[in-house]
């Protein structure tokens, strides 16, 4: 028996049949669509929505085809000034219908949010772990690296824009330190973010090894003795600031075909300072 039932069973005992009757009518009194109401303030909302639900999803990979993830998500609305309030529970309806995430479904996603809510604009948001198997450099094992992978979608009227992204965690090696100090050099684990607005179908696994390959060392999962010797003597063979990765990862973005536009934000914790160092470019491609 569902709630409804059991309630009605529960105010038959209490009330007896008469009651039940009058009881009824005032449920659809307490079903009141408050958020449908007209709001006479005159203020239009810039975003209105749910934030950090968290939703079991697959996602493509480039190398197993797909993987199972748990997408942290928030999706709004432009909200106009004559409505009281959103309709909260369609945005999860809308979740609903979902298993698989790539940009053409975010695109349908902004769609369904926008008819199902009546809204001129819409916004879509999502981070999640994303794992790639890494070869380490000289024993060969292979361990799976988490990075952050996340993508962005906003639906104004007609026009759409996505924006797909990594956080990739990597080795910097002070230049600085490298050259005033007689023996060795401070280094680090740093986080570098890169965002893109591509035409092209891009892989996250390329934008993580574009974020590798602009710092001093990759970081791996599973290091035998032989390969912690290279990746330590790798990144002191490649120093870098902060400065360096961010502008080395640009140059490599500038490279690639269907940029429509890259930011490259570069953190690192510092092992020397009790602070962080960081580092951003971003930039608009013809
Ligand atoms: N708009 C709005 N709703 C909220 C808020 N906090 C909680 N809610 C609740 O979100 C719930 C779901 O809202 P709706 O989507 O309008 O639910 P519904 O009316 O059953 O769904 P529809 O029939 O599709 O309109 C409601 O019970 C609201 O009370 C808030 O700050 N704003």
């Amino acid at each position: 028996m569902n709630y409804l039932g059991k309630t009605a069973d529960f105010m038959k005992s209490r009330f007896g049949k008469q009651k039940i009757v009058a009881s009824c009518t005032g449920v659809n009194d307490l079903l009141k669509d408050i958020q449908s109401q007209i709001d006479t303030r005159g203020i239009s909302l810039n975003r209105v929505g749910i934030k950090n639900i968290d939703w079991p999803l697959k996602v493509y990979d480039q190398t197993n085809g797909f993987q199972n993830t748990v997408a942290n998500i928030s999706l709004s609305v432009a909200l106009n000034h004559d409505i009281k309030g959103t309709h909260m529970s369609r945005f999860v309806e809308v979740l609903n219908n979902i298993d698989i995430l790539n940009p053409q479904i975010i695109l349908s996603i902004l769609s369904s949010i926008q008819t199902k809510l009546d809204a001129e604009s819409s916004f879509f948001e999502c981070k999640f772990p994303y794992f790639i198997w890494k070869e380490s450099p000289v024993s060969k094992n292979i361990s799976p690296l988490k990075i952050e992978a996340m993508i962005l979608g906003e639906k104004n009227r007609d026009e759409t824009e996505i924006i797909i992204g990594v956080v990739v965690p990597v080795q910097t090696l002070c230049p600085c330190s490298k050259a005033i100090s007689s023996v060795g050099a401070h280094n680090q684990r740093a986080n570098v973010k890169i965002l893109v607005k591509t035409k092209k179908k891009i892989w996250f696994e390329h934008l993580a090894a574009i974020a590798e390959m602009s710092a001093s060392s990759p970081v791996y999962s599973l290091l035998k003795r032989e390969d912690e010797k290279y990746v330590t003597e790798a990144a002191y063979n490649t120093p870098k600031f902060v400065e360096d990765v961010a502008r080395d990862a640009a140059l490599l973005l500038e490279k690639e075909d269907g940029l429509k536009c890259y930011r490259v934000e570069v953190e690192s914790h510092e092992s020397i300072h009790n602070h962080e160092a960081f580092a951003w470019v971003e930039k608009a491609l013809s």
